[in-house]
């Protein structure tokens, strides 16, 4: 399929031309969520859900039992520093794992009814070492941003983006720092479990890397080539398409909030699709959502990425849109009002 981008540039530009969401049909749930047989305000943020996917879908009942969820996988250069507890062919095992069925997401996605794609971009072909380098080509970084962006059903009625791919937790904490600033110490956790000298390790290539390439932070595009990696442009590109079809996008750990930072820093609003599924348990997911101005919906100490934690609040969501949508009303049911 042909993506309306072939460069940077025309990326960059299409995200000035997104459509805001619904709002008549977003003051129809407004109007019908005031309406249904409990206290006002009694399903607190369950109900601006509800309202909030109203507007995205266009309808005053939104839906929630067809969600999408995609993975991508790729590796990173930066793996051979040994920022992960993890080697990197774990990635093409996990990848295998994905396809058999036998990951935590094939689970989660099978208990909330979610379609489940697995996309493995050039697993053979690590990115380039971003202390010594930009990590990948403009090419290359389009080329993994169109992955994303075919990847996404514009008919999904919520979209979930994960990722797979050792020494990525390094990766997205270089992003932010190139994008939030503060120190690389201040960005890096501890991903699949490495020990006080891996975190060193993981700080000291986050430094090198803002060192390298500190003539282009100001770019949030270049910052994706230079610091970031595959399957990280990838959710980019999958975030941004979901933007532009109207699909609500339902955020999981602290890779896929780096890549959807790409996207607000390039355009205010550009993540106003998005909710936050969860906090997990790598340092610096609190700051980071902190920083996308997003409430996480789940604190439950996850650190797996795959777009688990994403996937567990896509019941939360469908909690919500159970509610909103088959409630009474206090007429329908014969209630008496306060
Ligand atoms: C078996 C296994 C399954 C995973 N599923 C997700 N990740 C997670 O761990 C990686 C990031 O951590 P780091 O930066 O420390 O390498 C990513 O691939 C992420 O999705 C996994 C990691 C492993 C080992
Ligand atoms: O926050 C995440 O998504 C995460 C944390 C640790 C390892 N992999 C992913």
């Amino acid at each position: 399929m042909t993506v309306p981008f072939t460069s940077l540039d025309s990326f960059r530009h299409l995200l000035a031309t997104c459509p805001a969401p619904d709002s008549a049909a977003q003051g129809l749930a407004l109007a019908r969520n005031g309406q249904l047989t409990k206290p006002p305000g009694a399903l607190g943020r369950l109900e601006d859900l509800a309202i909030w996917l109203a507007g995205w879908q266009g309808r005053e009942k939104p839906q929630a039992s067809a969600p999408q969820v995609v993975i991508f996988a790729a590796n990173h250069g930066i793996a051979a520093r040994g920022v992960s507890a993890f080697p990197p062919q774990v990635t093409a095992q996990m990848v295998a794992n994905f396809r058999h069925g036998g990951a935590a997401i094939n689970q989660l996605s099978r208990t909330f009814g979610a379609s489940l794609g697995v996309h493995a971009l050039d697993l053979d072909q690590p990115t380039a070492d971003f202390t010594q380098g930009p990590a990948m080509t403009e090419a290359e970084v389009v080329s993994a941003l169109a992955t994303g962006w075919n990847a996404v059903d514009p008919e999904a009625d919520l979209l979930v983006t994960g990722e797979m791919g050792i020494g990525n937790t390094t990766s997205a904490a270089a992003i932010a720092a190139a994008l939030l600033g503060g120190n690389a110490q201040d960005w890096v956790g501890r991903g699949t479990g490495v020990d006080d000298h891996g975190l060193a390790r993981k700080a000291e290539t986050v430094r090198a890397g803002l060192v390298a390439h500190a003539d282009a932070l100001h770019d949030p595009l270049e910052v994706l080539r230079r610091l970031g990696g595959r399957e990280i442009a990838a959710m980019t590109g999958a975030i941004a398409r979901a933007r532009m079809e109207r699909v609500a996008v339902v955020l999981d750990g602290f890779i896929c909030c780096a890549a959807a930072l790409v996207l607000q820093r390039l355009h205010e609003g550009a993540l106003d699709h998005c909710i936050a599924g969860h906090v997990s348990a790598e340092a610096g997911h609190g700051r980071l959502l902190a920083a996308l101005g997003k409430d996480p919906l789940l604190a439950l100490g996850l650190r797996l990425g795959e777009g688990s934690g994403a996937a567990l609040a896509l019941g939360v969501v469908q909690g919500a849109i159970a509610c909103h949508s088959g409630m009474a009303t206090f007429a329908e049911a014969g209630v008496s009002g306060a």
